[in-house]
């Protein structure tokens, strides 16, 4: 496996990463699979989280899979209590795993704000909840939530997600001063636009889309799953051992948005 900065640093520790067959997840596991650490991939289809495998093996790295839906919490205690079983102990839980689709307010049915409200916010519940008990005997460990800026500033059109988000946020900062004392960590990482098949499919299926929220980025580009997965490395690793309740994000500057000053047609 290619040695870089940091390819050590995870070493002997046990990760596992929700949503880790594609992605955000997919490069976060194999960029903690690149520092040393053996790391479980969780999701509901079992092909894309064998290529993850596959992916991290090829390059010299240690992986293994669980099928199973963050909506079942027995599934998800099994597969939590497997992939600590299998390393002696969890050091590190990504809940990555998220559904979403645009949808004007009106419009999302009761089934489809279940099923984004079940998977983001109670799918963290249950993944954090299962994992926290291998972390708490420990008396160490390292949770990190995947999030949106619109759990802060919220979103028309995706008004499931953002309450969902918004619901993580609150609970990472609870549970993240319930449990430092208990040397468990809990943070939050609030992507940008970031290329991935996931999210162009249910967010910018057209280019027209893609072109409106590309422009919605100060920065001026979409970014990948592996800038966002460096960032994500920094927060469950040692280096950011005081860290706790907060969140990093990682968007271009989308959120805070452009001023007005900026644009050419209002300087002219
Ligand atoms: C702009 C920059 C901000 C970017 C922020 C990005 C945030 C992200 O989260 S990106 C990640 C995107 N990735 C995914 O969404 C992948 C996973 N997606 C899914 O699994 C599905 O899209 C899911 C969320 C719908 C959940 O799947 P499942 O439970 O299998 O869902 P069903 O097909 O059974 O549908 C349940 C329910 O939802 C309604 N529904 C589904 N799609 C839509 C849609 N496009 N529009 C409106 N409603 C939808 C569906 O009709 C069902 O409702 P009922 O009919 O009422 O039962
Ligand atoms: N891409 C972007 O622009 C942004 C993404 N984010 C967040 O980043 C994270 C990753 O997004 P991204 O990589 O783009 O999206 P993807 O669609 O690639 O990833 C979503 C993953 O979640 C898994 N998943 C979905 N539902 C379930 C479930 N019920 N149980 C278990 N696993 C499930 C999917 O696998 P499977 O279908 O096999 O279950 C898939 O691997 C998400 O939390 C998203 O909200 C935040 C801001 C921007």
């Amino acid at each position: 496996m290619n040695k870089e900065v940091g390819s050590d640093e995870f070493t002997g520790r046990t990760a596992l990463v929700t949503g880790g067959g594609t992605g955000i997840g997919r490069a976060t596991a194999r960029r903690w699979a690149a520092g040393g650490g053996h790391v479980t991939v969780l999701g509901r289809r079992e092909e894309p989280l064998r290529a993850t495998v596959e992916l991290i093996e090829a390059a010299g790295g240690s992986a293994d899979a669980v099928a199973c839906d963050v909506r079942d919490p027995a599934a998800v205690e099994t597969a939590v209590d497997r992939a600590a079983e299998r390393a002696g102990r969890l050091d590190v839980l990504v809940n990555n795993a998220a559904g979403n689709f645009v949808a004007a307010g009106e419009d999302i049915s009761p089934g489809g704000w279940k099923a984004v409200i079940d998977i983001v916010l109670n799918g963290t519940f249950h993944c954090t909840r299962a994992a926290a008990r291998h972390m708490l005997d420990q008396g160490s460990g390292s949770v990190l939530n995947v999030i949106a800026s619109y759990a802060w500033h919220g979103h028309p059109g995706t008004a499931h997600s953002a309450a969902a988000k918004a619901g993580v946020l609150a609970m990472t900062r609870s549970l993240a001063v319930e449990w430092a004392p208990r040397g468990v960590r809990l943070n939050c990482l609030a992507p940008g636009p970031t290329e991935t098949e996931g999210a162009s499919a249910a967010l910018w299926p057209t280019e027209a889309a893609r072109a409106r929220v590309l422009a919605s980025v100060p920065a001026g580009r979409f970014t990948t799953p592996e800038e966002v997965a460096e960032s994500a490395a920094f927060l469950i690793s040692d280096r950011a051992a005081y860290i706790t309740g907060e969140v990093l994000t990682v968007d271009g500057g989308q959120w805070l948005g452009k001023s007005v000053y900026t644009d050419e047609r209002v300087r002219t």
